[in-house]
């Protein structure tokens, strides 16, 4: 008879993508590895041969965790209709549900608490009717979860005066931030469906016992004041904020295309921070005409790179397109002829995928070119790497202003060509900026980037901020809710 645990168990619930699966399994893994605890994580996904092969490259977390995919959903059989990607996401996780709360019910040694991330909320009745413990994982900032927040009390009838007028939003009590710099559920407002599945996210937020976020208290002190403040934050300040972060995992960084040694051997050969690296996220893409002007840039600054590329927009769906179409010298046909021959002795470009973690770890890499995804930021941050944001969708813009206005770790253009896109002498500026020693903007930004690295492993050490607040949570999910109440009851 198999023999249930006696440690303590918890259930982590991930919506589908892998940005949001690597910091679930990241969560998971400081459960078991600082806390002792057995966790399952309940994976939604959409195409489960995919899910496996990304789950796959990634070994180190199969003796840590126990993860179950749940049934496939197949979300052109539940909408006909082109959705903005927040309101494909509720839909998919919503129709996991059930299959959730069959898991969940049949478990030998159920969990204490149910932690799902943004677009898990409606697993809290799931929670409730197991009388387990809620908490919400929130994979970004604070800063994104106060707009998250505040999203139901925004007066849409004002909204022309921001956007035409550029007047920015004030999110109580933290920094204000112009409308085009927020979500799509701002500036795309035709999208009843997305606004009101951003704000029913925000609402259900505060019904959490706890929000953990992928931050610390010293990186976003205003903000997170903020959100404690019932003046502020009405009664959203009733929920705890736990920042926990940063949260970077111990696991090897999910495979890539090319062999990890060749990348890190290359990497070796090369001086201390003289290496740019240059990625945009796990589904990022650039047009045709941006990426010619981004290979320019690189070329022109005539630093040292890493390169993972892929395919143009225009192509994205392709992957093999990358094998096939290339020139004599290997260069993709999608970038300007003879553009490998004449990096070779300065870069590596990577198709599709790299070993992020462990390049931004290594000693050589001087700076990080980003789509400010906050994995990647956290990733750059830990390591004490000056970023370049260059925010694509999602909450990416947020981020990117805050890397550059708040904490000066970041160089940005906005200077953009007719046609939209960002030209080759911008991005020459801003790598010389981050990359060329003599440069006193980007001694500056060097400077609190090692700064910031510092506050970070503090915050995570034992004794640190963010150490105590999963703790915390650990003990309560210890006790388990039941507990809590016998508790409460007694004091
Ligand atoms: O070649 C690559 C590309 C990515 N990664 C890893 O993939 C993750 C990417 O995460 P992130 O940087 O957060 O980007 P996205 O995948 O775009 O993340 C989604 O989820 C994030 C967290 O919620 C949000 O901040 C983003 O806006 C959203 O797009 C990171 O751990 C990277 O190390 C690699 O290992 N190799």
């Amino acid at each position: 008879m198999a023999q249930v645990s006696t440690k303590p168990h918890v259930a982590l619930f991930a919506s589908p993508g892998i940005g949001h699966l690597i910091p679930v399994l990241q969560l998971g893994e400081r459960f078991v590895s600082r806390h002792n605890f057995v966790v399952t994580v309940f994976v939604v996904v959409t195409d489960a041969a995919t899910a496996e092969s990304q789950l796959k490259q990634q070994s180190s977390y199969k003796n840590l965790l126990n993860v179950v995919l749940l049934p496939p959903v197949d979300l052109t059989s539940l909408t006909n209709k082109p959705l903005a990607i927040l309101s494909q996401l509720v839909l998919i996780v919503r129709q996991s549900l059930p299959d959730l709360r069959s898991a969940i019910a049949s478990m030998k040694s159920r969990p204490t608490a149910l932690i799902v991330d943004l677009f898990g909320t409606e697993a809290f009745a799931i929670a409730d009717e197991f009388h387990m413990l809620k908490y919400e994982f929130f994979t970004t900032n604070a800063w994104f979860l106060a707009l998250t927040l505040y999203a139901p009390h925004v007066d849409r009838e004002h909204e022309d005066d921001h956007i035409l007028r550029h007047m920015p939003l004030h999110i109580p009590g933290c920094a204000s931030i112009l409308y085009e710099d927020t979500v799509d559920v701002y500036t795309d407002r035709n999208d009843k469906l997305l606004h009101d599945d951003y704000v029913r996210i925000g609402r259900r937020l505060a019904e959490a016992d706890g929000i953990l976020i992928n931050t610390w208290e010293s990186l976003e002190p205003k903000t997170l004041q903020a959100l404690r403040d019932p003046k502020a934050f009405g009664r959203f300040s009733q929920v705890r904020i736990l920042p926990i972060g940063p949260l970077v995992s111990g696991f090897q960084s999910f495979g890539s295309s090319q062999p990890k040694d060749d990348i890190l051997q290359w990497l070796d050969d090369q001086p201390t921070e003289s290496v740019l690296y240059v990625s945009f996220g796990s589904g990022g893409t650039l047009s045709a005409d941006q990426l010619t002007e981004l290979a320019w840039g690189l070329e022109q600054s005539q630093h040292r790179f890493i390169w993972v590329v892929r395919p143009p927009q225009e192509n994205s769906a392709c992957g093999a397109y990358f094998e096939q179409a290339k020139r004599a010298d290997g260069t993709p046909e999608y970038l300007p002829d003879g553009f490998v021959t004449r990096t070779q002795k300065l870069g590596l470009v990577v198709p599709m995928w790299a070993p992020q973690r462990e390049i931004l770890a290594h000693p050589s890499i001087g700076g990080f070119l980003s789509h400010c995804g906050w994995n990647s930021t956290l990733e750059s941050l830990i390591n004490g790497v000056p970023l370049i944001a260059w925010p694509l969708y999602a909450e990416q813009t947020m981020n990117a202003t805050m890397l550059t206005d708040q904490l000066g770790i970041a160089a940005r253009s906005r200077e953009l060509m007719p046609n939209g896109v960002l030209g080759r002498h911008e991005i020459e500026k801003m790598v010389r900026t981050v990359m060329n020693k003599e440069d006193a903007k980007g001694e500056t930004i060097r400077a609190r980037s090692q700064d910031l690295k510092r506050t970070a492993l503090l915050a995570v050490a034992e004794g640190g901020s963010s150490y105590a607040a999963l703790s915390q949570v650990a003990q309560e999910c210890k006790i388990g809710l039941v507990g809590l109440k016998q508790r409460a009851r007694g004091a």
